[in-house]
């Protein structure tokens, strides 16, 4: 199946939900807004791309006290439905809806998977609560849409491994959307958006295609550059200390060099010369 067909089947599913997804929206976002989408794909195309992951030992291991997962953004070196799939996401009509959801102007996808991709975490691996860069890889535009699609079969809800949405900072109330297979779950991005993924407590690997959606504004007035801000989880008193540190060493240093002073490696390469 080519990325076109792929984004019809998830435009027109999106479409049958709009307005539920509408109100959903519009009822989360003064805190971050969010959503989501079961059955997504039909069963048998979301199994496929299940099956044709990488293995972890094929992917980046991100290690950390930040995050504890395996990414992947060189598309070609997999199985190129994932490629399909992840750039089925970022097709206009999907982009124009989500914006229409949303009511956002001007949306745009990220063709270099800037932070996008595959991600895979395993048995105790972890994602602790942070704030994503504001900005794309030039930092010209704005992040302001998270599009995570869960893919392993029978993820159940105690194999922990779910997306945490804090809207009152970790020390606050906390909503867990569960990734489940075949669930796309949609999250705003601002300077209040902080998510985690809770670790994974079961042997086996929650698998997800991810997407980011850009924006020439920010989707809050407030909202101010900054790098990619973590936080411990609730109690972790020391980790958290360190934590604050190294998210306030590097902003000072982006402070200076605006684009960061190594290139984050974390993009689709195409022209490999
Ligand atoms: O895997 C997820 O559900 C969230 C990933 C995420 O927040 C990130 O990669 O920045
Ligand atoms: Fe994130």
């Amino acid at each position: 199946m080519e990325t076109k067909q792929i984004a019809t089947l998830i435009f027109d599913k999106i479409s049958s939900e709009k307005e539920t997804l509408k109100k959903k929206y519009s009822e989360t976002k003064n805190g971050i807004g969010h959503f989501y989408i079961d059955n997504v794909l039909p069963e048998d195309l979301a199994m496929k791309i299940s099956s044709v992951f990488p293995s972890k030992e094929e992917m980046v291991l991100k290690k950390s006290l930040r995050e504890y997962k395996y990414i992947a953004a060189q598309m070609d070196q997999y199985d190129s439905l994932l490629e399909k799939v992840i750039y089925a996401f970022q097709d206009q009509r999907i982009v124009d809806l989500i914006g229409e959801i949303c009511n956002t102007k001007s949306l745009e996808p990220d063709e270099n998977l800037y932070a996008g991709g595959i991600s895979l975490m395993a048995y105790e691996n972890f994602l602790n609560p942070h704030l994503d860069n504001s900005h794309d890889k030039n930092r010209d535009k704005w992040r302001v849409f998270n599009l995570l699609y869960y893919v392993t079969p029978d993820w159940d809800d105690d194999n922990g491994g779910h997306l945490e949405l804090w809207p009152d900072g970790v020390e606050g109330e906390q909503i867990t959307i569960h990734s489940r297979f075949n669930r796309l779950a949609i999250m705003a991005t601002h300077q209040g958006s902080w998510h985690s993924v809770s670790p994974v407590t079961y042997q086996g690997e929650r698998c997800c295609v991810s997407n980011y959606y850009f924006s020439e504004t920010p989707l809050k007035e407030n909202d101010q550059f900054h790098v990619t801000s973590f936080r411990a989880r609730p109690g972790q008193k020391a980790k958290d200390f360190i934590l604050k540190m190294d998210a306030s060493l590097r902003m000072g240093i982006r402070k200076v060099f605006k684009k960061g002073i190594v290139e984050n490696p974390h993009v689709y390469k195409k022209d490999k010369e």
